[in-house]
């Protein structure tokens, strides 16, 4: 018999995987659509057949996202034992495992086996596919003993070197592609960590902490299934362009119980996109500013300086400072939030009001008894309650309160806010001083935190009333369709014996499942509900974020159950943390863990010995992470006149997007001329530095370097994000700040 050369072996491999593939699609489709058409007897089989088509449809949805790049892998052991790897778990007539899901520890050695550790495993085997063709196998011998075969060496401590440098010199697409074939063992690690406590991931730019990150995801959701399902996994990202990039990557893995979203998003109903200046979001970003909202809260519940009087029906009434002061410590000690506690208050200071009016109505002329009886009282009670002016005082002494009310009453007002903030600065409450009620960013956390302290104000009362009403709605019809159709399920001896849904269930009572069943997406039940907690939070560009957005996310996860991936080098933002010590500090105090990346997977050695100068600036004791690869492409430098700049950023941007994807990562004061010389042109992209967080392009021009520089406290740090940005190619044009001038690691042009 003819030996088969490695591919045509795989091949027979690779099709025996997609014929179980369809099989098992095919499988799943027909189950589906008899679950679909089957009739059902009662309201409770309705509610588990709908259970189990969702369930087949994320199954469908699993078994689809495979098909691209099914198998990749191969491991053969010291017992001639052979193991595929592939995107999905298939198993075969009888249950034995065909392909095993790259997520399983069984697949672990695939990662993380060396010719040093080879876990058992003599020959790793990367199997490159196009649809479903085999088209090249690379082989990595991991038994020393047998390493004359010619097969590739491990060397570079780089696990399937000739996979992953081909994956990393391809051209970016735009957006972010799944690692799954080529992970490192470091990564491998980080991904596979355990589940509890917070996990702190400190990498260089390009270390794959976002990739990680995200696969990580799909590791937790593929191995603590039944855990996290219900409540979801939540990512959250700089801005919109940066989950734009990444959102594919988990679809792509089959997995969808991930909500993806920035700071700005994690407020239901407000759309946090007014611009305004670093300093302004630096001061709401504060820890302090807890306190602020705090006091904010507790100044709402006035007590007067002076006596004050009311008259209800020509009755006049007198409130007393002490009367209110020692009603408010009475509600206070009720230890409830302030809209809980405000009808306590309002009761006890409505019947201080009553008996008032009681003994000034009621009294008797000769000195008995006062004359009321409690219909009298009764009377009396619903005068006052009905009195406008009693309204209008406790509004004024203690009223329900919306987050959003709250926040805007106490910008606009320079009182309020030096009494509720005397720990800042005049200048720090200037900043915070504005009218009107549209948001920014970072008034999301403050929002957040209000909502903690006020607690329901009766619209979040309201939403569930209309919720509960939907959902009854939707269980009345079902009955109604039931029992419409009860005789047909049955003939008449049957419908006699039988009890019919509407016998045994009420639209209530079914309501009540269907809630636990509800048919939206884990991610929209998630984004309209602001107390929803996570199983599992994952932060990237976790350095950008202010105390007070890390008391907001941790309120998501009460169980810590975290991934924090980022760069205090890349720090941007005026409230985000240098050191991780001191940006978690105050959130987590030290009950975190470290891991750290230092291989670079998509800067070139020439574009990074560059940025290493940068960073030495910012930190001399940071040390860059290493170039996996070098492209033998210098970067550039030149410097244009201000005047024809933009002019000759264009026309250099429009050249280079023969090399693929073009980023132009320009200062704020020059984006705006560049964007327009620029033009709408698909393939280039210009944004400032804040913009290119977390992002990549194949080839990325600097523009104005000093400008970036010297435009914020932070100009250093963003210099060195920006340099970073780029997979192939990089011109820095413009005037340069001091920290590159006379640098070597450039072809300067003329
Ligand atoms: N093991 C890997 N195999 C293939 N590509 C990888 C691997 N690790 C990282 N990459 C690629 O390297 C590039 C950088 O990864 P990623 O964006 O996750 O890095 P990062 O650490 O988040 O960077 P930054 O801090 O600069 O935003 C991406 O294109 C990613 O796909």
């Amino acid at each position: 018999m003819e030996l088969l050369n490695p591919v045509e072996a795989e091949q027979v491999y690779l099709t025996a995987f997609y014929a179980t593939l369809d099989r098992e699609r095919e499988r799943t489709e027909g189950r589906r659509q008899d679950e679909q058409i089957a009739g059902t007897r009662n309201a409770q089989a309705l509610h588990q057949r709908d259970g189990r088509v969702r369930d087949l449809n994320a199954r469908l949805s699993r078994l689809n996202a495979a098909e691209e790049g099914l198998a990749f892998g191969r491991l053969d052991d010291e017992d001639g034992g052979v193991l595929h790897i592939g995107r999905i778990g298939l198993h075969d007539e009888d249950y034995e495992p065909l392909l095993v899901d790259w997520r399983a520890p069984a697949a672990r050695p695939f990662y993380i086996a060396t010719a040093v550790v080879n876990e058992g495993i003599v020959r790793r085997r990367h199997i490159q596919t196009r649809l479903r063709q085999v088209v090249d196998v690379q082989d990595e011998q991991l038994d020393l003993d047998r390493t004359a075969d010619g097969a590739s060496q491990p060397g570079t401590g780089v696990v399937g070197e000739a996979v992953l440098l081909s994956a990393l010199e391809a051209r970016r697409t735009g957006t972010m592609e799944s690692i799954v074939r080529t992970i490192q063992a470091d990564q491998d690690r980080i991904i596979r960590s355990e589940l509890a406590g917070v996990l702190v991931v400190q990498g260089g730019p390009g270390t794959g902490k976002t990739a990680i990150a995200l696969h990580r995801a799909a590791f937790l959701l593929y191995t603590h299934r039944s855990q996290l399902e219900k409540r979801g996994i939540l990512v959250v990202g700089p801005n919109s362009t940066f989950l734009k990039f990444i959102g594919q990557v988990l679809p792509s893995l089959g997995e969808d119980g991930v909500r993806l979203v920035t700071v700005a998003e994690l407020y239901p109903g407000v759309t946090a996109t007014r611009p305004e200046p670093a300093e302004v979001a630096e001061v709401k970003g504060r820890a302090v500013m807890a306190e602020v909202i705090e006091t904010a809260v507790a100044d709402r519940q006035w007590v007067p300086t002076k006596p004050l009087e009311l008259t209800v029906d020509r009755t006049v009434l007198r409130v007393e400072p002490a009367v209110v002061e020692e009603l408010r410590t009475a509600a206070r000690a009720r230890q409830l939030t302030h809209n809980q506690a405000q009808p306590f208050f309002r009761t006890t200071f409505i019947e201080h009001l009553v008996s008032q009016y009681a003994d000034i109505i009621g009294e008797d002329p000769l000195g008995g008894e006062n004359l009321l009886d409690d219909y009298d009282l009764e009377e009396l009670r619903n005068e006052v309650v009905a009195d406008p002016g009693v309204q209008a005082l406790l509004q004024q002494l203690w009223p329900v309160l919306s987050p959003q009310q709250l926040l805007i009453d106490l910008y606009a007002d320079e009182a309020r806010l030096k009494s509720a903030a005397p720990q800042l600065s005049d200048l720090d409450r200037e900043h915070l001083l504005r009218y009107g009620d549209d948001w920014s960013p970072a008034d999301v956390p403050l929002l957040d935190e209000a909502a903690e302290l006020l607690g329901d104000d009766g619209r979040d009362l309201a939403r569930e009333r209309a919720e509960r009403a939907r959902a009854i709605a939707y269980a009345q019809g079902s009955l109604d369709v039931l029992s419409g159709s009860g005789s047909t399920d049955f003939d008449e001896d049957d419908e006699a014996e039988v009890l019919s849904a509407k016998d045994i269930l009420d639209a209530e009572m079914l309501a009540e499942r269907y809630e636990a069943d509800d048919d939206r997406t884990l991610a929209e039940r998630a984004s309209v509900d602001r107390r929803w907690t996570y199983g599992h939070v994952i932060v990237d560009e976790a350095q950008e974020l202010s105390p007070m957005a890390w008391r907001a996310i941790a309120r998501r996860c009460p169980l810590r159950s975290m991934t924090l991936v980022g760069d205090v080098a890349q720090t941007g933002a005026a409230g985000g943390g240098t050191s991780w010590r001191q940006a978690l500090a105050p959130t987590f105090g030290d009950r975190w863990r470290l891991a750290e990346l230092t291989m670079n997977y998509r800067t070139p050695a020439e574009v990074m010995e560059l940025a290493a100068d940068v960073l030495r600036e910012v930190d001399p004791t940071a040390v860059a992470p290493q170039s996996v690869r070098a492209t033998g492409v210098r970067p550039w430098h030149l410097d244009v006149p201000a005047a024809e700049q933009a002019a000759y950023v264009s026309k250099v941007a429009h050249e280079e997007t023969q090399h693929g994807q073009v980023g132009v990562i320009t200062s704020r004061h020059r984006l705006e001329l560049v964007q327009e010389a620029v033009g709408d042109i698909t393939g280039i992209t210009v944004l400032t530095v804040a913009g290119a967080k977390g992002l990549e392009f194949d080839s990325v021009l600097v523009v104005d370097p000093d400008g970036i520089m010297i435009e914020s406290p932070r100009g250093l740090r963003d210099l060195y994000v920006a340099l970073t940005r780029c997979t192939q190619r990089l011109g820095v044009i413009g005037p340069l700040p001091d920290v590159l001038q006379g640098s070597d690691a450039w072809d300067v042009r003329t």
